[in-house]
């Protein structure tokens, strides 16, 4: 890295952030070295580190990259006569430091965070940028997540703010981080000089603490309301953290006074999250609170789609038998984050021994994956949901009559049990009055056909699956 490769980039800078920021922010900043991925800077004081690194990080981490100079992160180091100062944990740092401490910290409400488990700031200090892979294109639709998918959409809109906050919530690997990125990338792209603050509520809470100690709250309190957009991903982490709370239902107020965008996300909805202040969840319950649901077969299949094609740079040669992601998409429901290390594993596995996916490298590769994910869904279960569903009795379905009001909902208890069991079609026939496979994969493939014309059906399928994997 060369100085006129930073001096070309600040000139880059310097039309996205807008001359009024890059006075201001980039000017200053002294590059002092590039090595292993991280880039490090000499800034004047500890508050420019943190708000460069807040602010202007993914940008500057983005043309460094554009640059074709690989750089994953940036450090800072306070210039000049003072020793090198923390600025912020990368996000890694702050979840990965391997030992927490145990420690007591008293703000000035006296209240004590002391049985809460804070991490000790890390030595060197860095920024966590945007993940540049979450973004709007990358994210796959579907009935599970597309009213959040249609929130996350609108508010990255910008332009008057319609609800505040927008919550997004949801169990583990669903996305909900992955949408709160998207809406930055995409607020940011729309408006370079709109001020998008993304962390988690952990590093809220690290960084509140790290005020508290170093005497700094009046550089936190301007931090954080001198946002456009604040993000706080996963925030039931500060549920029982007193203070953490207190400083955030206070961040939260005032920006919703200035009406300033707030976007959270939680892995449960915020009435459920227990140990939250009721004026912290009465405030999060203002505005819009959409669930992402956990994914359905069409769904994951589609992220598996997507997935492979974004990975067809990588892997030019990559070959994928029929029915390999049929089979990944069935047994693989827990989340997308499973789905997608599944996936890169096969890659990666299949390029190394110079073979084409088929179901036995996939059952080879995947053999621990399979075996965890093993569908706990049983015939019977499936029999009992659908008469259930269709008000008839369990034995009408497993039973000899042929009437249309038992045969329709026999056949999607016979799909239903292909879909969701690893059971072959003979004990599935077995398990239905002794019924021949032929009569079931007849009425599987019935079910197939009519689900793409009849829209009552594909939606009686689709609730039946939803309950029966939830
Ligand atoms: N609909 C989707 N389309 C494409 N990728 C997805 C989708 N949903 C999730 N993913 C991917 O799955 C992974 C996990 O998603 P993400 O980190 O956003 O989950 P999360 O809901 O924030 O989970 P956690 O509760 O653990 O924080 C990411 O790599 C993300 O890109």
């Amino acid at each position: 890295m060369t100085d006129d490769t930073w001096g070309l980039l600040r000139k880059r800078l310097l039309k996205t952030v807008g001359q009024n920021n890059f006075t201001t922010w980039i000017e200053p900043l002294e590059l002092d070295q590039v090595d292993g991925g991280v880039a490090t800077f000499h800034v004047p004081t500890n508050f420019m580190g943190n708000y460069v690194s807040q602010n202007f990080a993914d940008l500057i981490l983005h043309e460094f990259n554009k640059s074709g100079e690989a750089v994953q992160r940036l450090a800072f180091k306070v210039a000049a006569n003072s020793p090198t100062r923390p600025v912020q944990p990368t996000m890694s740092e702050a979840i990965e430091e391997p030992a927490p401490l145990q420690t007591t910290v008293v703000d000035q409400l006296g209240n004590q965070e002391g049985n809460t488990s804070v991490k000790s700031p890390p030595e060197d200090l860095q920024a966590a940028p945007l993940d540049p892979r979450f973004t709007f294109d990358s994210f796959v639709v579907g009935k599970p997540n597309e009213l959040a998918h249609a929130a996350a959409r609108r508010v990255a809109e910008g332009g008057p703010v319609t609800f505040n906050p927008l919550v997004l919530y949801g169990g583990v690997g669903l996305g909900k981080t992955h949408l709160m990125h998207a809406i930055a990338w995409e607020l940011k792209e729309r408006n370079p000089e709109l001020n998008v603050l993304y962390l988690s509520a952990e590093q809220f809470m690290y960084r509140f603490v790290q005020a508290l100690r170093e005497r700094k709250m009046m550089d936190f309190k301007h931090l954080f309301r001198s946002v456009d957009v604040l993000m706080v991903d996963d925030v039931q982490f500060i549920a029982g953290k007193d203070s953490t709370q207190e400083e955030f239902f206070h961040t939260f107020n005032a920006l919703v006074d200035q009406n300033k965008q707030i976007i959270i996300s939680a892995d449960r909805a915020p009435g459920e999250i227990k140990d939250l202040e009721d004026r912290v969840k009465s405030r999060l319950q203002c505005g819009l609170v959409v669930d992402l649901h956990p994914t359905d077969y069409e769904l994951r299949l589609g992220i598996l789609q997507t997935k492979v094609q974004q990975n067809r740079k990588n892997y030019p040669d990559l070959k994928i038998a029929d029915g390999v992601l049929e089979l990944l998409a069935h047994r693989i429901s827990t989340n997308v984050r499973v789905l997608e290390g599944a996936l890169t594993r096969l890659f990666a596995f299949a390029s190394l021994v110079g073979r084409e996916i088929d179901m036995d490298l996939t059952q080879d590769c995947l053999a621990d994956v399979l075996r965890a994910s093993e569908r706990k869904i049983t015939v019977e279960e499936i029999q009992r949901k659908v008469s259930e569903y269709y008000n008839i009795r369990m034995s009408d379905i497993i039973g000899p009559k042929r009437l249309r009001s038992y045969a329709r909902p026999r056949q999607v208890a016979m799909y239903l049990c292909k879909q969701l069991t690893s059971r072959s079609l003979p004990e599935i026939g077995r398990r239905f009055g002794g019924r021949d496979h032929t009569t079931v994969m007849h009425g599987v493939r019935r079910i197939e056909e009519l689900k793409t014309i009849d829209g009552q059906i594909a939606e009686d399928v689709e609730m039946l699956r939803r309950s029966l994997e939830a």
